[in-house]
């Protein structure tokens, strides 16, 4: 099944699609109103000559012009059949609906309207700029109703009812919908109903029995959590919730920049390091910056070349696959809203320049490659995001027991991104703008071995442009002696 949302490298090819299928049905379109203007003239011409001439039919038809018109006028309308049916436009309608194969299906549309819905609501932006205003592409009735459709479908009770408030406006002023205000109102009025009284999302019950916040958090899009209240209060989870949701929706938004930034001055602090005497960083130290302390974050500046990077976007495309998460209840891998991405993973033998890459990560953290994972290359997609989580990955799977969880984070931005798109860290109110070509670093386990809770982080959702990372998850095993020390003061 084809995707495009998910992924912003995936929806440029849309833009060819539809040339080729708005071509198709202009050619298509052109065929018709031939065969309609046939049809129209023979019409006209044979209306013109009357049906009832006078008493007299031989009289009538004895009459040379009208003998000539009436015979002319029957040939052309036999003329324009015959045309018709020897053109047999079918074949001219499959020669479009061939065109028309890989068109995005109704899942996409959701997509990008759940997209819609996540980052009006997120960066609090005016549903009016959102709809597009008056412009060309702004959306009309029958759109903004889909979206309030959508809205309601993920029990985001109040973003539908403002998307259907839209839609009665739009309807005020647009005459070419066949929408009616009436169908509109009885949505309107169900979504009020359905406030009071919501249907609970599968699994939640045992979540809550067990206080699996975790398994909480990823059950919810940050909105849609406060139609839950009741439950979480009963619970006696609430709190513990709404902080991790609201640190994190505070934080997206101001590193979005619609609001002056809440972060505490950081101890700015810049310097070029050769790893301690590393012999490949002697001659080109890296430009390391400490963007936070506790816990330690660490950024490294130019990292990867533009034709690096351009090099592993070109090895990850044919590759690129809906990227899943563990499903908290069957444990399955699924595809949610939890995130939204396309990703592909790298191997060392692939290409030089991914065997360059992890020399580089090899050097700048001093740790040792040898039991972490491929390279993982990610681009978002439309609203895309990755909500809280942990990348500590510390459980039972015979993979992690092999080489022990994922000790460090080493987080390679590819692009940079126009509007949206931060890693944050909502336990600590850290705030990481993505910068092409440079990488920035954390510890996820503490010196024992257990998860660091400051390292939850969540990238924010893309308001405006195409954001790529890669990844390059570090496990304990290998590194007994290889912790560096400037990075272990997260202790
Ligand atoms: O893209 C980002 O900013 C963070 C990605 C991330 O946390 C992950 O893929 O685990
Ligand atoms: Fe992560």
């Amino acid at each position: 099944m084809n995707e495009f949302y998910s992924s912003t490298d995936h929806m440029t090819r849309l833009i060819s699609i539809k040339q080729d299928l708005s071509e198709g049905i202009g050619e298509y379109v052109a065929v018709l109103e031939k065969q309609m203007f046939l049809l129209r003239r023979a019409l006209l011409g044979l209306d013109r000559i009357s049906n009832h001439p006078s008493e007299d039919p031989e009289k009538f038809v004895s009459n040379p012009l009208t003998a000539y018109k009436l015979i002319s006028q029957l040939r052309r309308a036999g003329d324009a059949l015959e045309e018709i049916i020897r053109r047999n436009i079918s074949q001219d309608l499959s020669a479009v609906e061939s065109k028309s194969q890989v068109l995005p299906a109704d899942a996409d549309l959701d997509g990008v309207a759940l997209a819609m819905i996540r980052l009006q609501e997120l960066y609090q932006v005016d549903l009016k700029t959102m709809s597009g205003f008056e412009s060309s592409l702004a959306l009309d009735p029958d759109e903004t109703f889909h979206i309030g459709q959508v809205a309601q479908q993920n029990r985001r009770f109040r973003s539908a009812a403002l998307w259907l408030q839209e839609t009665l406006r739009k309807l005020d002023e647009d005459a070419g919908s066949l929408l009616t205000k009436h169908q509109v109102q009885q949505l309107l009025d169900s979504v009020s109903v359905q406030t009071e009284n919501k249907p609970l999302p599968l699994g939640i019950n045992q979540s809550l029995l067990t206080r699996d916040v975790e398994a909480l958090l990823q059950m919810f899009d940050a909105d849609g959590v406060s139609e839950l209240m009741e439950e979480l209060e009963r619970a006696d989870l609430s709190a513990v919730i709404n902080q991790k949701f609201s640190e994190y929706q505070t934080l997206c938004r101001a590193a979005g920049g619609t609001q002056p930034t809440p972060l505490r001055a950081k101890k700015l602090s810049c310097r070029y390091t050769t790893g301690g005497g590393n012999p490949r960083l002697i001659y080109a130290p890296a430009k390391e910056e400490e963007e936070w302390d506790q816990p330690l974050i660490l950024r490294y500046h130019n990292l990867l070349s533009e034709r690096e990077m351009n090099l592993i976007k070109q090895l990850s495309r044919p590759k690129l696959d809906r990227a899943k998460v563990s499903d908290p209840v069957s444990g399955e891998k699924i595809s949610t809203m939890v995130r939204v991405s396309k990703s592909a993973w790298l191997s060392e033998g692939e290409s030089p320049v991914v065997a360059r890459t992890n020399q580089k990560i090899a050097d700048i953290t001093g740790l040792d490659l040898e039991t972490a994972e491929d390279l993982q290359v990610a681009n978002y997609g439309i609203g895309g995001q990755y909500e809280p989580h942990y990348d500590s990955a510390v459980n039972n799977d015979s993979y992690f027991q092999l080489r022990g969880g994922r000790i460090a984070t080493v987080l390679i931005y590819l692009s940079d991104v126009e509007v949206g798109g931060a890693t944050v860290f909502p336990n600590v109110g850290a705030a990481l703008q993505p910068e092409k070509g440079s990488a920035v670093v954390w510890f996820n386990l503490l010196k024992n071995g257990s998860e660091d809770s400051r390292t939850l982080h969540a990238a924010c959702p893309v308001f405006i442009g195409s954001k790529w990372v890669a990844n390059k998850w570090i496990h304990i095993r290998g590194q007994e002696f290889r912790r560096r020390c400037s990075l272990s003061r997260s202790d």
